[in-house]
């Protein structure tokens, strides 16, 4: 079997990003956007600072994607708690603004971008903690799911789920696997078919998230746990890892054009758009 699971993946995500017909906007500059605090050698803690809600847009895309590749160029670092500075706010997912009244080449890059997030994270040997401040909507609970273990706030008010549907989105085949290999087939098919959205205490019965604690030990009890599991010997891990995700990975490894051109036509649909201006005013309305 092979150990170099994330390399064996990465050409494949160079050839795709390197085969959009177009200059992307260039990155930006911009170095508030997250934050990296190396704990030690081992860890570190990567926090997503994009007011008000870490949504995620082209460039925001890009800079994540980059430093997903700093953390796998680092041997020594066996693993990242991935947690938020926004008050409230793990993720609202993608910014949907990408998606509404959006020009076909940009959605283009926009989705490709996110299909090397997923690729990135879910295929990443290294040890990945989600610490759950706050919501964990759409893309944002696609993104904790492919961590390793869930850690979230002890706050009936923060809510976690995928609510694509209610737009009128079938969610991507990997966010569905994502989802089945979280919680099985017959809460997934529930959750998505029925926009079910969770507190933090359905969502650990459900098995969606792993503990739950208080805000104030989030990020204590986050690094406590990746304490205990950096002393797990790393090859066995990193092997066992990849066989548990390998196959899930490779369906879209290799059917990211389909998925590209499934997501554009869905969401350039005109009843969609419809349903995604009503959506952008209603959060505007609030
Ligand atoms: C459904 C498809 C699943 C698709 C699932 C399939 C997964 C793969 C494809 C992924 C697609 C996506 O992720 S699509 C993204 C879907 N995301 C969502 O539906 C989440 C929508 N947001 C919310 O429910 C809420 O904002 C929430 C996160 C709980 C925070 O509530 P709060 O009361 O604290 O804050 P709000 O007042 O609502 O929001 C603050 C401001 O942020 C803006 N805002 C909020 N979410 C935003 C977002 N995703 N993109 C852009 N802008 C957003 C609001 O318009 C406000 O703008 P101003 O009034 O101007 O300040």
């Amino acid at each position: 079997m092979s150990i170099n699971f994330y390399s064996k993946f990465f050409p494949l995500i160079k050839k795709g990003v390197a085969s959009v017909p177009f200059q992307l906007r260039p990155l930006s500059t911009r170095t508030d956007l997250f934050n990296v605090e190396n704990k030690s050698e081992e860890y570190a803690i990567f926090r997503l600072n994009k007011p008000p809600v870490n949504s995620l847009n082209l460039e925001y895309l890009n800079l994540l994607n980059n430093q997903l590749d700093e953390f796998e160029r680092n041997p020594k670092l066996k693993g990242i708690i991935l947690t938020s500075d926004v008050k409230s706010t793990f993720s609202a997912g993608v910014d949907i603004l990408e998606m509404y009244k959006c020009e076909p080449k940009r959605l283009e890059a926009v989705w490709r971008a996110v299909q090397d997030f997923w690729i990135k994270l879910y295929g990443s040997k290294k040890i990945y903690i989600a610490a759950l401040n706050g919501h964990v909507l759409a893309l944002g609970c696609a993104i904790a799911m492919s961590c390793d273990y869930r850690i979230m706030v002890d706050n009936d008010k923060t809510k976690i789920g995928i609510t694509a549907v209610l737009l009128g989105i079938n969610a991507p085949s990997w966010v569905k696997n994502t989802m089945i290999n979280t919680i099985g087939f017959r809460e997934t098919e529930k959750s998505l078919k029925f926009a079910k959205i969770y507190n933090p205490h359905q969502a650990l019965k459900l098995g969606l998230i792993d503990e739950i604690v208080s805000s104030d030990k989030l990020l204590s009890r986050s690094e406590e746990v990746m304490k205990t599991w950096c002393k797990i010997p790393t090859l066995a891990r990193e092997m066992t890892k990849e066989s548990m995700r390998s196959e899930t990975l490779g369906k879209l490894v290799n059917n990211r054009e389909v998925d590209v051109q499934e997501f554009i036509t869905s969401t350039m649909d005109p009843h969609l758009q419809d349903n995604l201006g009503k959506y952008l005013a209603s959060l505007k309305k609030k």
